[in-house]
């Protein structure tokens, strides 16, 4: 497939963009900060960049018709309502964690989320001194999928790519689910599993759940 990638010279993007070569797709549209390369028209667009990027994003989208996966986070409710806005021209497939672990973890906590209901929560999250934004998009996912406010505790060290811990706790006993993200490249294989299924889906608003739902058929 023909693809851009918003954000390209960046950890993720610069990943995705020699993952997807590997396979055999092609890039032909290269933005980033003060900075656009279009050779061909793009079937689908990967943003992996920063919310201020989102505006030129939708605009390339509509401009080229071309579908949308964005992993990029710190997105506000108004960010999310104007990718709602473009789900009705082109197909979206948002997700702040494209690796496999997390959001199997996010359908378990949905699944049995009523039995913690009673338990002391919290969720800590450690990622890289360059990570910008705040708890993390995957510590919003975790607290979404829970139900509940919980409190999160960011830490930023070091060259981590993301670990998160969901602890549960009462007065006797202590639950812990934790993931470890151990390279970004499974952030960069979630965003090609994510764009080979969204290349054929008619415009619409999907998540990676759908992907791996449609994986387990
Ligand atoms: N969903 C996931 O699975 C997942 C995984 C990793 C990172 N992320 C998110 O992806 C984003 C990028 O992460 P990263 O580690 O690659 O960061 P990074 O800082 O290494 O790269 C971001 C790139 O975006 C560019 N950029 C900034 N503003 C821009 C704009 N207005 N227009 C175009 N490009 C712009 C920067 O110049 C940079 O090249 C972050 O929001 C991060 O949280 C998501
Ligand atoms: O490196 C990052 O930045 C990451 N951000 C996502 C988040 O905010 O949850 C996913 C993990 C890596």
């Amino acid at each position: 497939m023909k693809y851009g990638v918003i954000g390209y010279k960046g950890k993720m993007g610069r990943l995705i963009t020699k993952l997807f070569n590997e396979k055999g797709h092609t890039s032909v549209l290269y933005v980033d900060k003060n900075s656009i390369k279009q050779t061909d028209i793009p079937e689908i667009i990967i943003d992996f960049s920063s919310k201020d990027a989102l505006p030129h994003t939708i605009e390339l989208c509509i401009k080229n018709s071309a579908n949308l996966v964005i992993g990029t986070t710190g997105l506000s409710n108004e960010d999310i309502s104007s990718l709602k806005d473009l789900s009705k021209k082109v197909a979206i497939l948002q997700s702040y964690n494209f690796s496999f672990g997390i959001n199997i973890i996010v359908e378990i906590l949905e699944k049995f989320k009523t039995l913690f209901s009673d338990w002391d929560c919290e969720i800590f999250e450690i990622h890289h001194s360059e990570k910008k934004d705040k708890p993390s998009g995957t510590a919003f996912m975790l607290e979404k999928a829970i139900n509940r406010k919980i409190n999160i505790t960011s830490a930023r060290i070091g060259g981590i790519p993301g670990d998160h811990t969901i602890l549960f706790a009462n007065q006797g006993e202590l639950i812990s689910i934790s993931h470890r993200a151990i390279s970004r490249e499974v952030f960069a294989l979630g965003a090609l599993k994510a764009s080979e299924w969204l290349l054929s889906k008619k415009k619409g608003y999907y998540t990676f759940k759908d992907v791996i739902k449609e994986g387990l058929k």
